[in-house]
């Protein structure tokens, strides 16, 4: 059959911060060769499937050579010969092969390497696009593009506890349209950073990282970017929020620490109510990670509280592994959840999470990792899965514009079958 699997090969390459990572190339026998390259994590949950590191002189420890080896020799073995079309089959030969409960014999990042390549070149073969061949037929909503437009936390050296503060252009009426919004938005904010004095400089994922007098000073610049591009903030454009609160928060699960404005501690409560102020001022339409991954009680009062006015994301505490969200469910833990890759470490354990949340009539919220590359899978993933929305960086670093690029793409080539709603 021409969609056999002749050949995997990997490669150590690099990735936006200059950390190596795995890219695999697969070549099936009619001829067809696809490769895709991992992303990888800097604020990461204690359950994400693990990234194996060579941990020797090269890289500070940061090498991914054993990766590499173990898709070149272990994967390709079992793999080559397999349909390259039988996407779940392969998967779980992979698992299976791990065998351990986080892939840390083979790596997550080897392991998802090659489930990315397998898809990507069986679409290819079937002269599909990647988000049809995945997706379906029905595949025509194009996400809202969640412009990352303010970092801070670990993402960034500057004075903002909260990690990632987004553009979310619900209002307009296309992608094109929505990109064009939040990109305008974020050239403008630059210009107000400029005029205050302050840094023009970007975090990780490209947004701004202004040393700002406090969190809420943040958040207002951002408003004020949005009035001053021309757009009604809560209207056309909101703003959404990803606390990344496992990064101020050490061993107990109420010890919350504001270290970067030097708010100092915050017990779970006071976070929560600070919360309540924040959504009673500023235009939020969805909170990630309010809360550390430890405090699952929290969690579960945030939502209770802020649930139906809000989408309440579990990015950390879930880490897209379907026995976190099953209990987040059942406990009534958040109403959305995270969708990343590389926090699980296959194609088909994604999708087993994505549609778990839809039969719970959970959102959940397509991303990028902060170290990413020039791959757009993730574009065509996130159409193909209808998630409504995406988080992929901001307007200004190529390997977070490959992705909108890629979506602008796709929204043109379904040329007026596509759709975009927030809900
Ligand atoms: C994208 C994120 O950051 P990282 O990839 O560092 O986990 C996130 O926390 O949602
Ligand atoms: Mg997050």
């Amino acid at each position: 059959m021409d969609t056999l699997i002749e050949s995997i090969y990997a490669l150590e390459i690099l990735d936006s911060r200059g950390n190596p990572t795995v890219r695999v190339y697969v070549e099936l026998f009619d001829g067809t060769r696809a490769y895709a390259s991992v992303p990888s994590g800097a604020s990461t949950g204690q359950n994400e499937a693990l990234e194996l590191r060579d941990g020797d002189e090269r890289y500070g420890g940061k090498g991914v050579q054993k990766a590499v080896e173990n898709v070149i020799t272990t994967i390709a073995d079992a793999l080559e010969g397999m349909d390259a079309t039988q996407q779940k089959e392969i998967d779980y030969t992979m698992i299976e092969l791990d065998g351990t409960d986080n892939k840390s014999k083979l790596g997550a990042n080897a392991i998802l390497g090659v489930s990315m390549a397998v898809a990507k070149a069986a679409a290819q073969s079937l002269d599909l696009p990647l988000y049809q061949y995945l997706g379906g037929t029905n595949a025509v909503r194009i996400p809202v593009p969640c412009m990352n437009i303010l970092n801070g936390g670990e993402h960034a050296d500057n004075s903002v506890d909260f990690q990632e503060f987004m553009l979310v252009p619900h209002g307009a009426p296309s992608f094109k349209e929505g990109l064009r919004y939040v990109a305008e938005t974020f050239h403008i904010l630059k210009g107000i950073l400029k005029e205050r004095g302050l840094a023009t400089s970007v975090g990780d994922e490209g947004g701004f990282a202004p040393d700002c007098e406090s969190n809420e000073a943040a958040i207002e610049l951002i408003i004020e970017a949005i009035e001053k591009a021309g757009y009604k903030p809560g209207k056309d454009l909101s703003v959404a929020v990803d606390n990344a609160a496992n990064s101020f928060c050490s061993n107990l699960k109420d010890n919350y620490d504001l270290v970067w404005s030097g708010r100092g501690k915050m017990t779970s409560d006071d976070l929560i109510a600070l919360t309540g102020e924040w959504l009673d001022k500023y235009p939020i339409i969805l909170w990630e990670d309010p809360l550390a991954e430890k405090d699952w009680d929290g969690f579960a009062k945030f939502t209770a509280k802020y649930g139906d006015r809000i989408e309440v994301v579990g990015d950390d505490i879930f880490v897209t592994n379907t026995k976190y969200i099953k209990e987040g469910i059942e406990k009534k833990t958040a109403n959305s959840c995270l969708i990343k890759l590389n926090q699980i470490g296959t194609v088909t354990e994604t999708i087993e999470a994505v549609r778990m949340c839809r039969e719970a009539g959970w959102r959940y919220f397509l991303s990028h990792r902060s170290g990413e590359t020039e791959d757009t899978f993730l574009a065509d993933f996130a159409v193909a899965m209808d998630g409504g929305h995406l988080k992929t960086g901001s307007a200004c670093r190529g390997e977070r514009i490959a992705k909108y690029n890629r979506l602008l793409e796709i929204e043109h080539e379904l040329a007026g079958r596509s759709e975009y709603r927030w809900k």
